[in-house]
């Protein structure tokens, strides 16, 4: 009876203060992605690289660039887009957890390749980029709207904004998962 009580007593005692406090962040295995120091992009895994990843082939217009200010404007655009969608209360959870860094430049290297203004397309393909994302319907139609705000806001024609959007909406088969 008395080695009874004796070893609930011992269970009750709360553990000796440490005098290391517990680094949880350790303890589950939670690393700090380092960002380069000089593109301020965190590393991605190796993947092959092609044009093919852009999802699309260029238009054959060599004037549809112009309507969205040239490289320096579609570099913009995306920037925006990608802006707009972190602030957007309806998809910025999506964007928070992920390099927006990298996905202005991929997503500005993208919108140049497809619109002929002469950039490589650097990033992966669309199935890769999103892969385990989660991205539903309601999420494109709020990044298409942001996509089409921004180039409103850079008075690209509405006849080009429909152009560009014709592009993409066939990747949305490989960016919905859900
Ligand atoms: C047709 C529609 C879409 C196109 C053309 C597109 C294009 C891209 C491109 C080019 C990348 C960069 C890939 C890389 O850096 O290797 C990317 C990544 C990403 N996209 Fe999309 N996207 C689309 C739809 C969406 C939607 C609907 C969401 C969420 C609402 C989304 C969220 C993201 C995020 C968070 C990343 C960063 C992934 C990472 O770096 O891990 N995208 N997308």
């Amino acid at each position: 009876m008395f080695s009874v009580i004796f070893a609930l007593a011992m269970m009750q005692q709360s553990p000796p203060d440490s005098a290391e406090p517990v680094d949880w962040d350790k303890e589950f295995g939670v690393e700090e992605q380092a960002r380069d120091p000089q593109t301020g992009e965190i590393p991605v895994a190796e993947y092959p690289q092609s044009h093919d990843n852009a999802g699309a082939a260029p238009m054959d217009d060599a004037a549809i660039a112009a309507h969205f200010g040239g490289r320096e404007g579609i570099r913009m655009i995306a920037a925006r887009t990608v802006e707009l969608s972190e602030n957007d209360p309806r998809i910025a959870a999506i964007f928070i957890a992920h390099d927006t860094v990298r996905l202005k430049r991929t997503l500005a290297e993208q919108f140049c390749y497809l619109l002929a203004a002469g950039c490589d397309y650097t990033g992966r393909d669309m199935a890769a980029a999103h892969a385990a994302m989660g991205v539903r319907m309601a999420d494109m139609n709020a990044l298409v709207e942001n996509l089409q705000q921004a180039m409103r806001e850079h008075d690209v024609p509405f006849a080009a904004q429909n152009r560009l959007l014709a592009k993409l909406a066939p990747m949305s088969r490989d960016v919905i998962t859900r």
